[in-house]
């Protein structure tokens, strides 16, 4: 268990950020400059806070009161830079072992070949990383933060640097990560598709402190939590998957509501959180009949929260669980949408995409 109470100030900026996180990956989640960063480092030993009181477990790592100052190398936490940070000049087996050699832990070999083949690695493992792609380069420095025998993994930003096919290529290695390997994991990002495909928990962050914190499908389903503003908005939905259907598409069920999106690799009975943008979803407030999106959903609003410009943000309550449609208020008004009413949302399968999917 990660405990975390930290205060600190630079000039402008005022942090004082309050939470703790379990097994999994906990993914500090805001817009830029919200602190995410900062967190990080006070975790890891790079910034000493002004106050507070940092744990892992029953070992505190930082204690403003008692002086307590546990210095970065002796946290054993692993770290995943932005850019993979390699030795340029060593193969990839031996950044995989200087990982070890730095933390002093002698990886048996069952370890050092489970990680590498969990990662893919075993045919880049006489390379060096002049000749690796972005993928793989990361893929080692995840391979080297895990080798060092950490009690915590703290991965910031991992992907940030990578383009969409690279980071299509990541994301699966972290979800076997969080699936596979007990190690928790503190995940910096700002973007919201990538929180709902890998988040156990949520902290959502903006200007120093903490919003909310909770399971990505309650987080994302709360409009007042919109720390990107509403484009990154979205909602996550746990769904099983049912049918394989022989026109290309796969339906799922979340809560007993079918839904079918593009056809996923994934086996029927798997079970899946797909996202599913605000942006993509349009309210009715009668079932609509002849229409072409295959999706539609009895919901309740829960709640309305109205921008400074057109649009709006609606919250929905189903039994397939918490949706968020982004609307313009001269709709609201139109179609006479307020708390409690009962509506439909529909949803088209293509705005789906598998990257939503896990
Ligand atoms: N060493 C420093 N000295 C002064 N100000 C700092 C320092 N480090 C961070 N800040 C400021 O603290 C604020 C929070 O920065 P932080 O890097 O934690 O944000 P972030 O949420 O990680 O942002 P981003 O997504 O852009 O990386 C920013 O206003 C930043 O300019």
């Amino acid at each position: 268990m990660l405990t975390v109470a930290a205060r600190h100030e630079f000039s402008g900026f005022e942090l004082d950020a309050k939470f703790s996180s379990d097994h999994g990956i906990t993914v500090l989640f805001g817009a830029s400059g919200s602190g995410k960063s900062t967190i990080a480092h006070v975790v890891s030993g790079l910034l000493r806070p002004m106050a507070g009181h940092v744990a892992l477990g029953d070992h505190v790592l930082f204690d403003g009161d008692t002086r307590i100052w546990v210095p970065p190398h002796r946290r054993r936490i692993g770290y995943i830079f932005q850019d993979a940070r390699l030795f340029p000049h060593l193969t990839v087996r031996a950044n995989l072992r200087f990982g070890a050699w730095f933390a002093r832990h002698r990886p048996s070999a069952d370890e050092f070949s489970r990680i590498t083949e969990m990662l893919g690695l075993g045919p880049v493992l006489d390379r060096r990383p002049a000749h690796l792609s972005g993928g793989e380069k990361q893929r080692v420095a995840i391979g080297r933060a895990l080798l060092s025998n950490p009690r915590l993994i703290i991965a910031d930003e991992p992907l940030a640097a990578l383009d969409q096919a690279r980071k299509a290529e990541i994301l699966p290695y972290f979800e076997r990560l969080r699936d596979e390997v007990k190690v928790p994991m503190l995940y910096v990002s700002h973007s919201s598709a990538e929180v709902a495909r890998l988040a156990t928990t949520v902290v959502a962050l903006s200007d120093g402190k903490v919003l909310r914190q909770g399971e990505p499908s309650v987080i994302f389903g709360d409009p007042s939590v919109l720390p990107l503003g509403p484009r990154g908005a979205g909602s996550v939905l746990d769904a099983l998957v049912k049918e394989q259907h022989p026109d290309g598409l796969t339906e799922l069920v979340a809560g007993g509501q079918p839904l079918f999106v593009p056809q996923i690799p994934h086996p029927v009975g798997g079970q899946v959180s797909l996202r599913i943008s605000a942006h993509d979803v349009i309210l009715a407030r009668s079932r609509p009949l002849d229409i072409s999106a295959l999706n539609v959903v009895p919901c309740t609003i829960t709640k309305i929260r109205a921008g400074d410009g057109p649009g709006a943000m609606v919250a929905l309550h189903s039994a397939a669980g918490s949706f968020l449609a982004r609307v313009t208020k001269r709709s609201i008004q139109r179609l006479g949408l307020s708390q409690g009413v009962d509506c439909f949302a529909i949803i088209k399968s293509v705005a789906i995409a598998p990257k939503d999917i896990s």
